[in-house]
């Protein structure tokens, strides 16, 4: 136990402040004095801290320090009791302030004018001072009968007893001996609901310490991870009710005890615990399988502690499965061939590819970009083999860690994963047995399953992780990816022998830019379904054939929904929102041909399509252009003689191969351009 001397005058302060610091440190300090009235006074060999009431007190018992100990000079404050008292002080009242010694009356009443009562006219007094009047208002003392020496002074008593230490004083004490943060915590909010302090910065920061405390206390309560904070010393500082849920040990039976103690048999977790950081690892905790991360607690370059943080394995399953990210359709797809729209001739060949892959058991391998179909065709093939009433499961290789999707897809026996279910587990192969496994992002398979994989689609087997036993399996496999897996194979990223296994049939699914046919086309689609009626304008046929389509099928569906809320009757090429019109997301040839569109319907107008006028207006059109863009666009339009630059007036002239062009390629259709003529003509009338 930590122990502490306090140096004072006399017997009286040295009991008081003894029974003062005993009741703030209780048991966990064994307070000791040494004062002016002791005969003899002992000399000090062995003590943690010297707490001394005035500089004078330390020079008078310097001699009686015999050891090297760290000394804290007290800094003391009235109770709140006499505060009040002071507080009802008529203003101007004359005010002797009585005490010890002439450091400590001059402390006291430094003091009362921090605590704000600043408006009395105080005297120190202490034995020996020879005082001006007889009489004062007030009188301020220690105790009554302490102060006989006052003779025949006289004023109204006020007795304010000892002064108490002060929170900040409380709090130097704390950190010198290192007391433990728990006990810590409870002396400090029981400090300052009695004593008032000047130390407002001190007071302000405890408050919103414990403020802190108390919301970090109800969120961690809150978290579904168990949570073990550990100090530098590897002590444990808090637990969190789902740490104690997980492992059944109370807070009560580890907070502050060392976690190498506590968790002294747990190999594993004491190594990954040691670690700088760890994320997610799965390991076996008293026959608890659990994923841990560690992270350190850094500040300014030096370590504070750990935090740990922990999931219990078949929590993190569940979890998964219920937001569909594992699993992500149950265990059926609801798409058909019927449900996938495309009249392009490259639509019409995939599909019957397709179809014809499906009438066999071997695996397919579909790619494609982001957004383009490869789950609907999964599920469509899948729907039209003869495996339809069997399972159709699909899961996201990207979202799981190595070992949940290892023991995810092939399960594991009871044995390797102690206690948390019996029987162990089914995996999806198992699951998917007699139907499909669709297995989405393929790509990012991480490399150590890969050989598994292999092994179960040559063999059309698997053994379950901790196992022994070969299961038959009747799985048909359909994988997919938006990667480019033959560069992943010439990297050494996905193995080859595998690449082969999946692509028994390889599904090339085109990307909208490859089949502009079929984007109004799919869009008028959807509308129908969902009973809109829009006309498409000029203008938007032509957004919807040259935007790039990053989200292919996706983000046309968005661009409906967004379209449903904020068109009505017509949609043109300023109906869609302005993240799309970027110019990043349109090809040159399509800003070319706009600009060679531009130059005949100004003309049509009768205004000169000079550089300056087809920026302001394609950029009111279209999207936002610079005019040097513009420039090299019309000299390239010169180039292919689609125009004609004159000087003067004339200005640039869409030349007869220029207007083929546009015949051509269905910019100028049975008066289509009249939409944008009329356009023109009040954006010419606003801007120009
Ligand atoms: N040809 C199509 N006809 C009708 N709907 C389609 C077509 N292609 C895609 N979709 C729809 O577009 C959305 C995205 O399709 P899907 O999820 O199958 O794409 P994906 O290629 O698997 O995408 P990702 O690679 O991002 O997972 C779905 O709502 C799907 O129904």
């Amino acid at each position: 136990m930590k122990r502490i001397t306090i140096l004072s005058i006399d017997e009286d302060s040295s009991q008081f402040y003894k029974n003062q610091v005993t009741s703030i440190f209780k048991d966990n300090i064994k307070v000791d004095y040494r004062n002016l009235e002791m005969e003899p006074v002992l000399p000090i060999v062995e003590t943690d801290l010297i707490l001394y009431t005035d500089p004078e007190i330390i020079n008078l018992l310097i001699d009686k320090i015999q050891c090297n100990v760290s000394q804290l000079m007290m800094k003391r404050t009235i109770p709140k009791k006499v505060l009040r008292e002071i507080n009802k002080i008529e203003r101007d009242s004359d005010v002797l302030v009585v005490n010890n010694n002439e450091f400590m009356a001059n402390e006291t009443m430094a003091l009362i004018y921090q605590l704000g009562k600043t408006d009395i006219q105080m005297e120190p007094y202490f034995p020996g001072k020879v005082v001006s009047k007889k009489k004062y208002d007030y009188i301020l003392h220690i105790a009554p009968e302490k102060f006989d020496f006052l003779g025949d002074i006289v004023g109204k008593d006020i007795v304010t007893g000892h002064r108490i230490l002060d929170i900040s004083n409380a709090l130097d004490i704390i950190y010198m001996l290192n007391i433990d943060e728990k006990i810590s915590r409870e002396i400090i909010l029981k400090m300052m609901s009695v004593v008032p302090t000047y130390w407002y910065g001190v007071n302000y920061s405890m408050e919103r310490k414990l403020i802190s405390e108390v919301q970090l206390e109800y969120i961690l309560n809150d978290l579904d991870s168990g949570v073990l904070i550990l100090d530098k010393d590897y002590d444990i500082s808090t637990i969190n009710k789902p740490f104690s849920e997980i492992f059944g040990l109370s807070e009560r039976e580890i907070a502050y005890k060392n976690f190498f103690e506590v968790f002294n048999k747990e190999e594993a977790f004491k190594t990954l615990v040691r670690k700088v950081e760890v994320r997610e690892e799965l390991t076996n905790i008293n026959g608890i399988e659990c994923f841990i991360s560690v992270g350190n607690i850094d500040y300014e370059g030096n370590s504070y502690g750990k935090i740990i943080l922990v999931k219990e394995y078949f929590d993190v399953v569940e979890m998964f499965n219920k937001s569909n990210k594992i699993v992500k359709s149950g265990y059926f797809s609801k798409y058909t061939f019927e449900d996938i729209i495309g009249k392009s001739n490259l639509m019409k060949k995939t599909i019957s590819e397709a179809k014809k892959f499906a009438a066999t058991d071997h695996p397919v391998l579909i790619l494609g970009e982001t957004g383009t179909g490869k789950e609907l065709f999964a599920g469509a093939i899948h729907n039209a083999s003869n495996r339809k009433k069997e399972p159709f499961i699909a899961i996201n290789c990207s979202t799981l860690s190595k070992t949940l999707l290892e023991s995810e897809l092939f399960g594991y026996e009871e044995g390797s994963f102690t206690g948390a279910k019996k029987g162990g587990k089914i995996g999806l192969f198992e699951r998917a047995s007699g139907g499909t496994l669709f297995l989405d992002e393929i790509g990012d398979l991480p490399m150590e399953l890969q050989p598994r994989l292999l092994r179960a689609l040559e063999e059309q087997s698997i053994m379950r992780v901790g196992g022994d036993k070969v299961i038959k399996i009747n799985t048909r496999i359909v994988a997919a990816t938006n990667r480019n897996i033959n560069k992943m194979v010439d990297s050494g990223e996905f193995r080859r022998d595998l690449m082969y296994r999946l692509n028994v049939f390889e599904l090339d699914l085109p990307s909208l830019r490859e089949r502009p046919e079929d984007i109004p086309y799919i869009l008028n689609n959807f509308m129908v379904a969902n009973n809109l009626s829009r006309k498409f304008s000029f203008g938007f046929e032509t957004f919807l054939k040259s935007y790039r389509w990053p989200g292919n099928v996706r983000e046309l569906k968005n661009l409906l929904s967004y379209l449903e809320v904020m068109t009505e009757r017509e949609i043109y090429f300023c109906s869609v929102p302005g993240y799309l019109k970027s110019r990043e997301n349109f090809e040159d040839g399509i800003v070319k041909y706009l600009i060679l569109l531009l130059i005949y319907a100004l003309k049509v107008i009768n205004v000169s399509p000079g550089r300056r006028t087809l920026e302001r207006v394609f950029s009111e059109m279209y999207f936002k252009i610079s005019e040097v863009e513009v420039r090299n666009l019309v000299s390239e339009l010169e180039k292919t003689k689609l125009i004609e630059i004159n000087v003067g007036r004339i200005g640039n002239t869409i030349t007869s191969v220029g207007m083929d062009y546009l015949i051509e390629h269905k910019y100028l259709l049975n008066g289509e351009e009249s939409e944008i003529i009329i356009k023109l003509k009040e954006l010419v009338d606003d801007i120009l």
